[in-house]
C-alpha cells in the first residue's frame, strides 16, 4: 500500500503526544500548532454543518489542550455570525485554555451552564481528546449522559471524550458523537470495533505532521496501519493482463467447498472467485451436489468427490493438488471433511482457510502442528470471524482484537483476516508482524454467505500471482466498498451474497473511472 504515511499510520496517545514533542521541540510554538488545528476544524465544519442549518452552536469545553481547540473554534464561529455558547465542563485549565477563556469571554460569547446548550443545533465536543486519564465519574458522567439524551448533533474534536485512545472501550462513559475529527495521525482507539457506536462519521484532520518525526517516534517496522480503500482498490484493481496471455497463465484455482447441508457455501465462494477474474476455477464438492453446482458456475470445472454418509466430502482420491495456484478449503465443508482439510494443508500450495477448514484444526495447540505451520513455504491465510478465531486460538482472545490477532500470527506464521464490523488483516513482514485495519465497512454485510463470496475472492486474487497480504487486503477493501455501494442502491437489506457477488465487478468500473 504506497501512500503518506500520515495518511494510513495508527498510533497510541503515547505516540501522538510524543510525535507533537518533537514538533514543539523543533520550534514551533504550541498555540500556533492549536491555531492551525482549529482552524481546518472550523473550516470543515462549515462544510458539514453550513450556518443557515446550524445557527446555534454549543461548545462543551474541558480543561486540557481538547478544550483549547474547542475555545478557537468557538472564536471563529463566533466571528463569522454563528449564536457560539460555551459551557466550561472542568473548573481549573492549562494555560492557554484559560488565555482562550478570557478572549472568548472579553469578545462577548457568553458562557453558559449545560442545560442552556440544550437549544443548540449543534454540539462541539472539546472536553477530552487523548489526554483522559481516568475514568469519567460523578457528576461530569452525569453530564455526559444527560448530553447523549438530547438528540443533538455532536462533532468531537480528536475522538469523542470517555473513548479510551488507545483501546477504543468506554471510560465510565463517553459522549455519543455524530461526527468524529480525528487530528494529526489516526488513532488506534478509533478503529476498534467497541468505539464505532461512538464515533460517527470519521475523518483525520491533517496539520502536516512532519514525517521524519513520524519515524522517529515509530521506527521504520511500526505494526498498525490504516488502508486507504480508494487507494488501495486503484492499485490493485483491476489486475492488469497481457495482450497474449492464456487462460493457465493467469491461476487456476481449486475450491474444495460445500457438504449437502451447506451446499449453497460452495455456489457463493465461487461467485466470488469469478469475480476476481480467475483464469481457471475448479470446484471439489460432494458428488451429490455435482449437478446443482454445475448449474449454477457452468464455466468452472466442478469435481463430484466421494462423501461421507453425512453428505461431506470424504477425500480428494485421485486430485492432483500440486497443478492449482491456490486452494481455498473450508466453505460450507461441514465437520466431517477433517482430513480432506489436513491433505490441504500438507500439499503446501497457497492455501485459503475459511470456516469449517478453520474449525478442523481449532485448536492450534499441538506444537508440531504448529511447527509445520510455522515451516510452510508457501502462503497460509486464515479468515476467521471473532468466534472462529477463539476457537482457534482460545488462549489469546483477550479484550483487545488488535493485540491478539498480532499474537495468532506470530504463533502460527499465517496471514490472519480477522472478520468483522472493522475487519483486521495481520501478517509476518520481515518476520515482524503488520496489521491492516479495514477502516470503511456496512451492517448489510451481517448476513449468511458473505464470509464465502470474500473466501472466494481471496483464493481468486492469491492465485493470480498477488502476496497473501494483498490478496487479504485487497479482497477485504473490495468486498466492502462493493457491499456500501449496493446498499446505497438497494438500501441496507439488499446486499445479500449474490446480488453483492454480482455488484463486485461493475462497482469496480466506478473506482476506475
Ligand atoms: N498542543 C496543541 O496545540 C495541540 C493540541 N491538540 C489537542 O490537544 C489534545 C490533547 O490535549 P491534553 O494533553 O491537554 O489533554 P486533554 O485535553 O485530552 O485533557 C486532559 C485534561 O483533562 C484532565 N483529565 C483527564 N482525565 C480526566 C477525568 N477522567 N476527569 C477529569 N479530568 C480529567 C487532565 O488532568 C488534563 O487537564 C488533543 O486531543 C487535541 O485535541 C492536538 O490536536 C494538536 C496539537
Ligand atoms: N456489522 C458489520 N459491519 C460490517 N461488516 C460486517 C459486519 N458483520 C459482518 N460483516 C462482514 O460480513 C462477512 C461475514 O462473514 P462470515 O461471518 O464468515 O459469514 P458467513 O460464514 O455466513 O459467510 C465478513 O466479511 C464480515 O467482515
Ligand atoms: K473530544
Amino acid at each position: 500500500m504506497n501512500s503518506p504515511i500520515s495518511t494510513q499510520v495508527i498510533v497510541t496517545a503515547a505516540q501522538m503526544q510524543a510525535i507533537e514533542n518533537l514538533i514543539f521541540q523543533s520550534g514551533m510554538p504550541v498555540a500556533a500548532l492549536m491555531e492551525k488545528v482549529a482552524l481546518k476544524i472550523t473550516q470543515r465544519i462549515a462544510q458539514l454543518y453550513p450556518t443557515h442549518r446550524f445557527p446555534k452552536v454549543g461548545m462543551l469545553v474541558g480543561s486540557g489542550h481538547n478544550g483549547g481547540d474547542a475555545l478557537v473554534v468557538a472564536r471563529e464561529l463566533h466571528h463569522q455570525g454563528r449564536q457560539v455558547k460555551i459551557c466550561s465542563m472542568m473548573p481549573k485549565a492549562k494555560p492557554l485554555t484559560r488565555v482562550h477563556t478570557c478572549h472568548a469571554k472579553a469578545i462577548g460569547i457568553p458562557f453558559v451552564s449545560l442545560t442552556e446548550l440544550q437549544d443548540c443545533d449543534l454540539l462541539i465536543d472539546g472536553i477530552f481528546g487523548f489526554g483522559l486519564e481516568r475514568d469519567v465519574a460523578g457528576d461530569l458522567a452525569n453530564s455526559f449522559n444527560l448530553i447523549n439524551s438530547w438528540q443533538i448533533p455532536i462533532l468531537a474534536i480528536d475522538l469523542p471524550s470517555g473513548l479510551n485512545c488507545d483501546r477504543g472501550d468506554v471510560m465510565g462513559t463517553a459522549i455519543r458523537a455524530t461526527h468524529t475529527l480525528c487530528l494529526g495521525l489516526w488513532k488506534r482507539g478509533l478503529l476498534i470495533e467497541q468505539a464505532l457506536p461512538y464515533i460517527g462519521i470519521l475523518e483525520r484532520v491533517d496539520f502536516d505532521t512532519p514525517e521524519q518525526f513520524i519515524i522517529e517516534v515509530l521506527g521504520d517496522r511500526h505494526p498498525l496501519w490504516r488502508v486507504d480503500p480508494q487507494t488501495c482498490l486503484r492499485q490493485y484493481l483491476p489486475i492488469p493482463r497481457p495482450i497474449s496471455v492464456h487462460k493457465y497463465n493467469l491461476g487456476h484455482l481449486l475450491l474444495v467447498v460445500g457438504s449437502q447441508r451447506y451446499a449453497g457455501a460452495a455456489i457463493l465462494a465461487a461467485l466470488g472467485a469469478k469475480a476476481s477474474g480467475v483464469g481457471m476455477l475448479s470446484i471439489a464438492v460432494p458428488s451429490s451436489l455435482k449437478l446443482l453446482v454445475l448449474a449454477q458456475v457452468p464455466d468452472a470445472l466442478v469435481i463430484g468427490c466421494p462423501e461421507t454418509d453425512s453428505g461431506a466430502i470424504d477425500s480428494l482420491a485421485g486430485l492432483d493438488l500440486q497443478k492449482y495456484q491456490a486452494i481455498v478449503c473450508g466453505c460450507g465443508l461441514s465437520l466431517d471433511a477433517n482430513s480432506v482439510v489436513k491433505q490441504t494443508i500438507d500439499s503446501d500450495i497457497p492455501l485459503v482457510l475459511d470456516a469449517d477448514g478453520l474449525n478442523a484444526i481449532s485448536p492450534v495447540a499441538d506444537p508440531n502442528f504448529i511447527r509445520k505451520l510455522q515451516s510452510r513455504t508457501n502462503p497460509l491465510i486464515f479468515t476467521p470471524h471473532g468466534g472462529e478465531f477463539s476457537r482457534l486460538f482460545p488462549d489469546l482472545m483477550t479484550s483487545d482484537r488488535l493485540d491478539a490477532l498480532i499474537s495468532a500470527v506470530e504463533l502460527c506464521h499465517a496471514t490472519i483476516l480477522l472478520k468483522g464490523a472493522r475487519t483486521m488483516i495481520s501478517f509476518l513482514q520481515d518476520e515482524k508482524p503488520r496489521l491492516w485495519v479495514n477502516p470503511e465497512s456496512t451492517p448489510a454485510l451481517a448476513r449468511g454467505g458473505s464470509g464465502d463470496v470474500l473466501a472466494g475472492m481471496i483464493g481468486g486474487l492469491l492465485a493470480q500471482g498477488l502476496s497473501s497480504s494483498d490478496s487479504a487486503i485487497v479482497a477485504a477493501v473490495w468486498h466492502s466498498q462493493a457491499a456500501i455501494s449496493l446498499a446505497n442502491q438497494r438500501s441496507i437489506m439488499g446486499v445479500d451474497p449474490i446480488s453483492l457477488a454480482h455488484h463486485l465487478l461493475p462497482f469496480l468500473i466506478t473506482v476506475a473511472s
